[in-house]
């Protein structure tokens, strides 16, 4: 499998008002094509921190300060280098945990579409921008797509606005989706439509994806591989099964405990 993503002793610090604190510690990671990587890990571990360096969306008082993240072999981030900007959108797309924060409410579905294929696929015209956008709502498995095109975000249900928000990242037919906690807003029914769905686009597109969540149950579902994290470090790394069923640290063993279904 051809690596997409690879992060490479990524290390960050926030600056605070009277001191600097480490969010990242030389964290190492990959992402192949058409594989799902989750990346999992108590509240706190790190895990938002690392999906926003890869789309370039760290608060301002957080910088860099050791190692790299490449996009299928082309640096993007490094200390001093943030190019993120100009792949987000295109190679990258990204799906966060409340649909309604990347949907403009004033933005009929269809509006919100057009804007993203307008920016990323230049010189793209009328017809094209409608069969790809009808083409995207049915990959998404949305039936009612002239329906759903003429609405606004808030006439939609939340598992509807949300198949629509991973539409929205994959509609440039990214190589990369980074999703952070996107289900977690979801009913439970919901979010495993969400996962089934996922899984179809990554096999139907080739497409890798970087699931971020705290949910062991649904990344057991979802990914092929799995990193957990715990204070800003990848401790435990691999085969989603190994992990799982064999965790080599005790803070997996913990997590794992937590869950009360777990067998
Ligand atoms: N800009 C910032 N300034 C200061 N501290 C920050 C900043 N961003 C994150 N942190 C701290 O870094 C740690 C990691 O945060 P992060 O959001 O990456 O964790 P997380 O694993 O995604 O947690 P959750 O599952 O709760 O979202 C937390 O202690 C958080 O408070």
């Amino acid at each position: 499998m051809t690596e997409l993503l690879t992060v490479s002793g990524l290390s960050i610090t926030a600056r605070l008002p009277n001191r600097d604190l480490r969010l990242l510690d030389k964290v190492d990671l990959d992402v192949r094509k058409g594989e799902v990587l989750g990346v999992v890990g108590e509240s706190g571990s790190g895990k938002t921190t690392l999906a926003r360096s890869i789309v370039g969306l760290l608060e301002r008082n957080v910088r860099i300060d050791g190692g790299s993240i490449s996009l299928m072999g082309e640096q993007i981030v490094a200390p001093g280098l943030d190019r993120s900007a100009q792949v987000r959108g295109s190679a990258l797309g990204m799906v966060f945990q409340d649909a309604s924060r990347s949907l403009n409410p004033l933005m009929k579905v269809r509006t919100h579409l057009a804007e993203v294929l307008r920016r990323h696929v230049p010189g793209i015209d009328k017809q094209d921008i409608r069969r790809r956008s009808v083409e995207v709502l049915e990959h998404m498995r949305i039936t009612d797509t002239a329906r759903v095109l003429d609405s606004y975000p808030h006439q939609l249900s939340g598992g509807l606005r949300q198949r629509v928000a991973i539409g929205l990242a994959v509609v440039t037919r990214p190589s990369l989706v980074i999703a952070d906690e996107c289900t977690t807003a979801l009913d439970v029914t919901t979010q495993a439509k969400v996962v089934e769905l996922f899984r179809t686009l990554v096999d139907e597109l080739g497409i890798g994806l970087l699931f971020v969540t705290h949910d062991l149950m649904l990344a057991s579902d979802l990914c092929d591989r799995i990193a957990v994290m715990r204070a800003g470090r990848v401790v435990e790394e691999g085969n989603v099964t190994e992990v799982l069923d064999h965790p080599e640290q005790d803070y997996t063993r913990l997590l794992l405990a937590a869950i009360p279904t777990w067998k």
